[in-house]
């Protein structure tokens, strides 16, 4: 794709700048980048990574391969408004946004392809997990380009677009509900006399060896969890706080409440 334009150049559209630059999948000067408000993190941007920073919407849009909405979703209805009359009939949209539907977004741009991607802000060092919904209008060739471009920032799954509101309940809001736990964790560890810059080395290297365990390991989540626990032990005591605390009911309320704020985004859209 020669022409890509970021409307809305967040935290996202930099996590997606940064992994596909780094990876040499899109070269910066196909990329272009646009917001409303903050100028500013366009020149960072620029600066960073060499992209351009729109000048003139109306010729970029024109000629935009893929146009990437990026703006937060209390922002789009206006922001598509303005966009619509502008994009090229080539025009491909790639919307990032969560809870907006492809119908919503079709009913303003016009019937042409959407992907609609949850991805997560690991893809700032390649490690997204993302999930990727197409509209009909998708042809197979592009459904293979975005996965492509998916791929070079971390996983892609194609689901159906309903099961994007469960994804972005798990790993589009997921990376930080694990920096939560990292806080929890330092703030509980350093009440027992362990230095903060300790806890914190500790508690990424957990998670980040257990992690690993995961993926390289053919054992279940629950037998990994067996082989740590002795019994009598220290994480048996542990296991049954996180029991006694209601540990899976939160989990699943932190799920189920996510998912339900995705539905209600979609509906404040329609
Ligand atoms: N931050 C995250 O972890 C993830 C965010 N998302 C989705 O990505 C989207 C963006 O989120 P962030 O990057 O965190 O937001 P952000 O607030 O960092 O960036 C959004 C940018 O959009 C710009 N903007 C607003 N209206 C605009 C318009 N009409 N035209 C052009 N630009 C406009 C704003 O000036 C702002 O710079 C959201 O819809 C969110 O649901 C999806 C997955 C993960
Ligand atoms: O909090 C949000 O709405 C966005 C979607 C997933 C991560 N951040």
């Amino acid at each position: 794709m020669q022409t890509i334009v970021f409307a809305g150049a967040g935290s996202m559209a930099e996590a997606m700048i940064q992994g596909w630059v780094k990876e040499g999948i899109v070269a910066p000067q196909s990329i272009y980048v646009m917001n409303k408000t903050n100028k500013k993190k366009l020149d960072e941007l620029a600066q960073q990574f060499g992209v351009q920073v729109v000048v003139n919407s109306r010729d970029i849009l024109t000629r935009a391969d893929c146009v990437i909405l990026a703006m937060k979703p209390k922002d789009i209805a206006k922001a598509m408004v303005d966009i619509a009359p502008l994009l090229g009939q080539q025009t491909i949209v790639l919307s990032v946004v969560a809870g907006v539907s492809i119908d919503s977004i079709q009913s303003v741009l016009g019937k042409r392809p959407v992907a609609r991607v949850m991805p997560n802000t690991s893809a700032t060092i390649g490690m997204s997990a993302s999930g990727i919904a197409f509209s009909d209008e998708m042809t197979n060739d592009m459904k293979v380009t975005f996965k492509t471009l998916l791929e070079a920032i971390g996983i892609v799954f194609e689901v159906k677009e309903e099961e994007l509101h469960a994804i972005t309940a798990l790993s589009g809001s997921g990376p930080a509900y694990l920096y939560y736990l990292v806080e929890a964790f330092e703030a509980a560890a350093v009440k027992h006399g362990l230095e903060q810059s300790t806890v914190r080395a500790l508690a990424i290297q957990t998670i980040a060896g257990a992690a690993e365990m995961l993926k390289q390991s053919d054992a279940e989540p629950q037998e990994l969890r067996r082989r740590v626990t002795s019994p009598g032990g220290t994480t048996a005591a542990g296991i049954n706080a996180l029991e006694n605390h209601h540990f899976k009911e939160t989990i699943a309320a932190c799920i189920d409440e996510a998912t339900k704020r995705s539905r209600e985004l979609a509906n404040d859209q329609c």
